[in-house]
């Protein structure tokens, strides 16, 4: 009889959940327990610190209270050339410090700014996961402090294996048949798992041949240009041409990925569009905020592919990341295909700073010629 065993308590699949339940608590407010070996702390999300809250903390607190901030906010806060993550000591937790330090314009570093180590990493990674701002608390504790609390309790083995777990968990949970207007020939494949806090996409259109080369659309999800037409980005314009293209030729298949923002949420991307409105250009709002260039990976979309029996692809972009993350996973890139959008007096400098900060195959020429005559 094997000693103890567990019904539930299966090793990768226990700790996957774990991360599940603090992304939940995290994103509610609420602080989760950090374990590294005999090393527990109370992380919170910086941007949802309440004062009754951050007291009850402090209370725990041996005075070595810290706030982690990643390196693209460290820059931002005149931390010079700083590459790697960091933490600031706050004997007692400030909210008017915290706020300044995690998101206000022209801060500056106020304190000397420490190494992080490995709790303050993986906390940042949570903040990363659950799509807050890259800024956490951290109070340290001792297990007799909080034995009994309603805390959710996550190791940082869970965390930095998430998003791995998450593309292995990769598996088909619904299709069906969705006829759209100009591609009447579209089938829906649903996906759990990946990256995201929602479910990942497939939408087939036409038959596609899967054993020659298959046009791909790796498609970010932009709610404001898919959904609304935004004239902030080309989204909107990309993803219904490309749908439309498909079903006009072999057809196709486009990977509909829970990636809001360039994978910072719709929250982040909101607070950087004001940032715009004040005239900052798409890349630098995000660092004032602690995002670096893009957080996507796309390793999980090319999993999708594999699991709908694709092995060479079209591929239909114009960002070098996207296929260079194709070709890294296993899969051919037999060609390339850009996607033109429309250009407008509010996205051009967006579209200019794709091609010019992150090497975006942008032709400015050929995109201006397909300017409404109204612009
Ligand atoms: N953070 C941030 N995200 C943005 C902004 N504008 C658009 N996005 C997001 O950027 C992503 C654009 O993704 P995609 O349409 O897949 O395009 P792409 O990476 O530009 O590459 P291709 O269109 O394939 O060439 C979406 O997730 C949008 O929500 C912005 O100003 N800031
Ligand atoms: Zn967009």
């Amino acid at each position: 009889m094997p000693q103890s065993r567990k019904l539930f308590d299966r090793p990768g699949e226990t700790d996957l959940v774990a991360v599940d339940r603090a992304l939940a608590e995290f994103r509610a407010a609420r602080p989760v327990l950090l374990r590294h070996g005999a090393e527990l702390a109370l992380a919170l999300s910086a941007e949802l610190a309440e004062a009754d809250l951050t007291g009850r903390l402090d209370s725990l607190s041996a005075g070595n209270t810290r706030l982690v901030l990643s390196s693209a906010r460290l820059r931002r806060l005149g931390a010079k050339g700083r590459a790697e993550t960091g933490i600031l000591a706050m004997p007692t937790i400030d909210l008017a410090r915290v706020e300044t330090l995690a998101l206000k314009l022209d801060a500056r570093v106020d304190a000397p700014v420490g190494p992080a180590g490995a709790l303050d990493n993986a906390a940042l990674e949570l903040a990363r996961l659950a799509l807050v701002l890259p800024a956490v608390i951290l109070v340290p504790v001792q297990a007799a402090q909080v034995a009994g609390e309603p805390l959710i309790e996550v190791s940082i083995d869970a965390i930095n294996g998430y998003r791995a777990a998450q593309v292995a968990r990769l598996a088909i949970v619904g299709r069906a048949p969705v006829p759209l207007e100009g591609a009447p020939e579209t089938e829906f494949v649903v996906f759990r798992g990946g990256e995201g806090l929602r479910d990942q996409v497939a939408i087939i259109v036409g038959k596609p041949d899967l054993s020659t080369a298959v046009p791909v659309r790796l498609h970010s999800a932009c709610l404001t240009g898919d959904l609304f037409g935004s004239l902030k980005c080309d989204c909107g314009d990309q993803l219904r041409e490309t749908v439309q293209w498909m079903a006009e030729n072999e057809g196709g298949i486009l990977l509909y990925l829970d990636q809001e923002g360039r994978g910072n949420g719709i929250s982040n991307k909101m607070r950087a569009y004001k940032l715009q409105s004040q005239g900052w250009d798409t890349y630098d709002a995000d660092e004032v905020l602690g995002f670096d260039l893009d957080q996507r990976h796309f390793d999980f979309a090319a999993a999708m592919l594999k699991q709908l029996g694709v092995s060479s692809v079209t591929a239909l972009t114009n960002n070098p990341l996207k296929i260079g993350a194709i070709k890294a996973a296993g899969l051919e890139v037999a060609a390339t295909q850009r996607v033109l959008g429309r250009p407008n007096v509010h996205n051009v400098r967006y579209l200019a700073s794709k091609r010019d900060r992150a090497g975006h195959f942008i032709d400015m020429d050929a995109l201006m010629a397909r300017a409404a005559p109204k612009d």
